[in-house]
């Protein structure tokens, strides 16, 4: 290269997935440089279910900047106590050690509703790569499991036939203990949706219809390390997510979550001890007319250690109508965004990202994705 040519450090675009699939943001430098987050905030919720309304609204303020401006927070204070995480790491762990035969008895291909181990570079958000360099565990909202309790009078004719979650033989209280974190997640996730209606002036029960038998999952994840920054790797290629909020639990100290702010820079957010990291997802960036944003983020561990995490996406129960939110409109102004039935919303995009399984194969042939 001739001297004084320019080096292209950065790519000039990044392509993520979001909404109805690829999209592109621009890479700024110089005087194109917008205002834009350089870190994550982090948001105690310590007073969230205070007996004082004024401390109550003092979160919700909190929230409202960091779900305006970043998308992103981290969370203390959040109930998930240290004992369970700990626990729940150790299993998480010792399934992802199991070998491999092992982990393939519960496919996603086996269940019609995607759910189960889904094993490495089995989803490619990121075209320019061979695949996502992570293996995964997911379950979803699932009325046959008697530990979600579904209620009595759930449509059941909205679920295919049992099995839909598939649960390892191994280790002995897997089941268990991912159950009993879900709970822990779910009741968190429930103070925030009062939280949300505080800081989108409304009354605090409004969101609370939306959890009658929420679409709640969880996906338990491990990345190996990847060969430093090379273009071509990802832990998770970047997307936004399809959820409401977000609620990630980095269970180890490997950092790898990265985040992309306007100007498309990626921001660092990386494990802090006691803390979950909550992000807006696409459902509650549409009912806030864009007000929140549902932030693109990706994971690349270039630790050289292995990283294990767990999400839990908290979503509205299938039947709920995704409506733009009153208090998100100026006066005159209109929605962005049609009314959406958020169980058909979210099987579309759920379908859209597993290309391969049988139950996407089905729906595209039947017009439907
Ligand atoms: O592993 C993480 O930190 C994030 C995972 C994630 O973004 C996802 O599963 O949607
Ligand atoms: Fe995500």
């Amino acid at each position: 290269m001739a001297p004084g040519a320019l080096v292209e450090s950065e790519p000039k675009e990044v392509i993520f997935h979001a909404g109805k699939g690829a999209q592109k943001r621009y890479v700024l430098s110089g005087s194109d440089l917008k205002p834009t987050f350089e870190s994550i905030p982090t948001v105690d919720f310590q007073n969230a279910t205070s007996l004082d309304i004024d401390e109550r609204r003092a979160v919700a303020r909190e929230v409202y900047e960091a779900f305006t401006k970043v998308g992103f927070l981290y969370a203390i204070n959040h109930g998930i106590n240290k004992d369970l995480q700990d626990r729940t790491t150790s299993v998480i762990k010792e399934f992802f050690g199991l070998p491999h035969e092992e982990k393939m008895k519960i496919h996603i291909n086996k269940s019609p509703v995607i759910k189960g181990y889904e094993g490495y570079l089995e989803t490619r958000l990121d075209e320019r790569t061979p695949g996502d360099l992570k293996e995964a565990f997911n379950i979803a909202d699932d009325p046959y499991d008697p530990e979600q309790n579904a209620p009595p009078d759930l449509d059941l004719s909205t679920y295919p036939p049992p099995p839909l979650n598939q649960w390892p033989e191994n280790p002995a209280t897997f089941r268990s203990t991912i159950y009993e974190y879900r709970a822990a997640a779910q009741n968190f996730a429930s103070t925030l949706l009062r939280i949300i209606a505080l800081a989108l002036d409304l009354p605090e029960d409004y969101f609370d219809h939306m959890t009658s038998f929420p679409m709640a999952g969880l996906r338990a994840l491990h990345y190996p390390p990847q060969p430093t920054a090379a273009d071509d790797a990802i832990g998770i290629g970047a997307h936004a997510d399809y959820s409401w909020i977000t609620l990630v639990n980095q269970l180890t100290d490997t950092p790898a979550l990265e985040v992309l702010n306007a100007n498309g820079h990626w921001v660092p957010a990386p494990p802090v001890e006691g803390s979950l990291v909550v992000n807006v997802g696409d459902f509650l960036e549409r009912a806030t007319n864009d007000k929140f944003v549902s932030t693109v983020h990706r994971v690349r561990n270039i630790s050289g250690r292995e990283r294990y995490s767990l999400a839990y996406f908290f979503s509205p129960s299938q039947d709920v109508m995704i409506k733009t939110v009153s208090t998100c409109l100026a006066p005159g102004e209109t929605a962005k965004y049609e009314d959406v039935k958020a169980g058909d919303w979210q099987l579309e995009r759920l379908l859209r990202a597993r290309v391969n399984h049988p139950t996407s194969i089905a729906a595209r042939q039947r017009g439907e994705i």
